[in-house]
């Protein structure tokens, strides 16, 4: 890997209704680096993430992906980035199988994985076949995260990915953030909890923290 920055933030500003929840924001961050984001309730963290995806518009300012503006490649760029957002992003009707088998047709995947296989990782080998609407709310998100396995994607973009997991759901996702690092990943969270098992961790505060 080279030193230079993979994403690139420069003087972000946020407006939402009629107030300001960020501007002049900067940061740079590298291969094998998390980011997480840390503030109040309502500072601007999931608007922080959104425009990031290019889900919502900034008012102001640039993001830079491998050293080119995401404007001009916004394709690559989301081919690049997997995006677990408050919900889990699955279909109830259908199973946690076939939920994952839907991605093959949406995203760049990876040949290799094997859905059935990462499932049962993610402790849902007895829920293969049942329709999602009827697990709960931990493996629905385990479903979720799980999405992010089999996408070939560089850059994670997790809002609140700690969300419903038990206490070995949590040590499990800070495995497969830590897995995604060590190959070079990237990731920018946010959680209102501490990564406890997680290296190259930076952080930005959207407010005083
Ligand atoms: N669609 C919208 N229109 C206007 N204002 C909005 C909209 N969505 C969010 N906001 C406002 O933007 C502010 C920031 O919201 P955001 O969801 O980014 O905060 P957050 O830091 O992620 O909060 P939390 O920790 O509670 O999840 C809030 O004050 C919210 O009311």
């Amino acid at each position: 890997m080279n030193d230079m920055a993979c994403l690139a933030v420069h003087e972000l500003e946020c407006i939402r209704g009629d107030r300001l929840l960020f501007s002049g924001l900067d940061f740079e961050l590298h291969a094998g680096e998390l980011l997480h984001v840390l503030g109040t309730n309502g500072s601007g963290k999931t608007s922080l993430l959104r425009i990031l995806c290019g889900l919502l518009p900034a008012e102001n300012g640039e993001i830079r992906w491998c050293g080119r503006p995401v404007a001009e490649q916004r394709a690559a760029y989301l081919q690049d980035l997997a995006y677990l957002g408050h919900h889990p992003g699955i279909k109830g009707e259908l199973t946690p199988l076939e939920n994952l088998h839907l991605l093959r047709h949406l995203y760049r995947i990876r040949p290799d994985a094997d859905p059935a296989a990462l499932l049962t990782e993610a402790g849902l080998g007895r829920h293969l076949d049942v329709p999602a609407r009827t697990l709960s709310a931990g493996q629905r998100q385990r479903i979720g995260l799980t999405r992010l396995r089999l996408q070939q994607a560089r850059l994670w973009i997790l809002d609140e990915p700690f969300t419903s997991l038990d206490v070995e759901g949590v040590a499990w996702v800070e495995g497969l953030l830590e897995a995604h690092l060590q190959t070079g990943g990237l990731a920018v969270l946010t959680s209102h909890q501490s990564l406890q098992r997680v290296a190259n961790v930076r952080t930005l505060c959207l407010t005083s923290c």
